[in-house]
């Protein structure tokens, strides 16, 4: 019987992570802690004795170096790797670069909380979750879920709300649901799914 393994992992800790800044499609790297969240990361795949026939990253950098990390500690570091901007972060259109404490002090820590966790309100010139889900969803549904379904082990590493777009259609949450939820960074979420594409079995890897 085919696995049907699917691992989400968000990027280790970025230079902007670290600053508090809000960032979307902007391309910091990883600090010294996102190398080692994305190394952990691998360590813990490798310790459920998890191996992958197909990778699917972001076109941002931090997505791309952790997966390579991950991939050097499984001890796959040519896994046929697939790069799409579709997987990137939401565009935090005019708050990019801002820092998010100073914004909580301009615009209210609720007004905030919105931009950053609502499902359908945009940040100014920006895209909302649901902006994220339009194109990271069928870009799930054609290129990535296909290959599950065909038995082939997935690793996705990319952004806390491209994967929020995602979670929240395989763990069918509400928009209230996922108000709540948030991604740690450089933790996989391991997913098996049924033959009709749900999912039979989820398994946070944190801690
Ligand atoms: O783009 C960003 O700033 C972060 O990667 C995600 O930020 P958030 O937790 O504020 O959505």
């Amino acid at each position: 019987m085919s696995e049907r393994l699917l691992v989400l992992c968000r990027h280790g800790q970025s230079e902007w992570n670290l600053k508090n800044l809000f960032t979307g499609w902007k391309d910091p790297g990883l600090t010294e802690l996102g190398v080692a969240e994305a190394k952990t990361a691998g360590q813990k795949l490798k310790a459920l004795g998890l191996q992958f026939d197909i990778a699917f990253t972001s076109a941002l950098s931090r997505a791309q170096e952790t997966l390579r990390l991950a991939l050097d500690e499984i001890g796959q570091p040519n896994l046929e790797t697939i790069r799409d901007w579709r997987l990137n972060e939401r565009d935090y259109g005019d708050l990019t670069g801002l820092n998010k404490d100073d914004a909580r002090k301009k615009w209210g820590e609720e007004q905030v909380h919105v931009w950053r966790r609502s499902y359908d309100v945009p940040p100014p010139g920006g895209e909302s979750l649901k902006d994220t889900v339009a194109r990271t969803l069928p870009y799930y549904v054609q290129d990535i879920l296909p290959q599950v379904l065909q038995g082939k082990r997935v690793l996705v590493s990319a952004h806390g709300n491209s994967l929020r777009a995602l979670v929240m259609v395989l763990e069918r949450l509400t928009p209230e649901g996922i108000l709540k939820r948030e991604l740690a960074t450089g933790v996989p979420i391991v997913y098996r799914l049924k033959a009709d594409s749900t999912v039979e079995s989820v398994h946070d890897l944190a801690g």
